[in-house]
């Protein structure tokens, strides 16, 4: 793809449980963004599908699925949004949501996208976080979640591959926050950030 025509892009990085998946479901319901999960891109294939056996086995231990596989469902994932018109490639913003994953992703995903913010929503309470997991491997039958022994790997995965992701972006693009506090809280601080970065609609202009 044309470098001048990557999507401008928002990621929501964070250890497991810390609200990416909360935050990024809001931010995408406001007209001009879109939220993608990468967790939910493959919890919607198929189990029995070739493509749904990886990801499950991968992931009911905790683990990253290879990037080459990930990026590429990714992107055919972005390019069905764009033909069904739900994603406008010249107009919309980007909310990505557990991707890039490693740098090795970071990488493969530069073509693509242009990041103009990382929010790094950090949860300093570990025992938190395990019960927020906890939480919601019970009520979305999470396979990944149900077990301390799975979810201790995740976060192991997550301090080793993901977060030297952050020393990939350049420093002024990542904004912390911290998610010990509420969910509103988090969001207004994440919006107040955001509205610095919105385009100015065309009516403005034209006014
Ligand atoms: N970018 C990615 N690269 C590799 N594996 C991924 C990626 N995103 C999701 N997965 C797989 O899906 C699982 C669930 O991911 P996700 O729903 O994002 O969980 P959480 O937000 O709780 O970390 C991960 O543990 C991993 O196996």
């Amino acid at each position: 793809m044309d470098a001048a025509m990557r999507f401008k892009t928002l990621l929501l990085f964070g250890a497991p449980g810390s609200g990416k998946g909360t935050q990024g479901s809001i931010l995408g319901s406001i007209p001009g963004y879109v939220h993608v999960a990468c967790g939910d891109v493959f919890r919607n294939l198929r189990v029995g599908s070739p493509l749904g056996k990886v990801f499950l086995e991968y992931s009911s231990r905790g683990a990253l699925v290879p990037d080459d596989f990930t990026v590429q469902l990714w992107r055919s994932h972005i390019d069905g949004l764009v033909s069904l018109q739900k994603l406008d490639p010249t107009a919309d913003t980007l909310i990505l949501d557990g991707i890039p994953r490693n740098v090795a992703q970071a990488r493969l995903m530069d073509d693509y996208i242009d990041v103009e913010r990382l929010y790094y929503l950090n949860c300093e309470d570990r025992q938190k976080v395990m019960t927020r997991l906890k939480r919601r491997a019970l009520h979305e039958n999470r396979l990944d979640d149900a077990s301390d022994k799975v979810i201790e790997h995740r976060l192991y995965v997550y301090e080793a591959e993901t977060a030297p992701v952050l020393n990939y972006y350049p420093a002024e693009k990542i904004r912390r926050i911290d998610t010990g506090r509420t969910p509103v809280e988090v969001l207004a601080t994440i919006l107040d950030d955001v509205r610095t970065l919105a385009p100015v609609s065309q009516d403005e202009e034209l006014m």
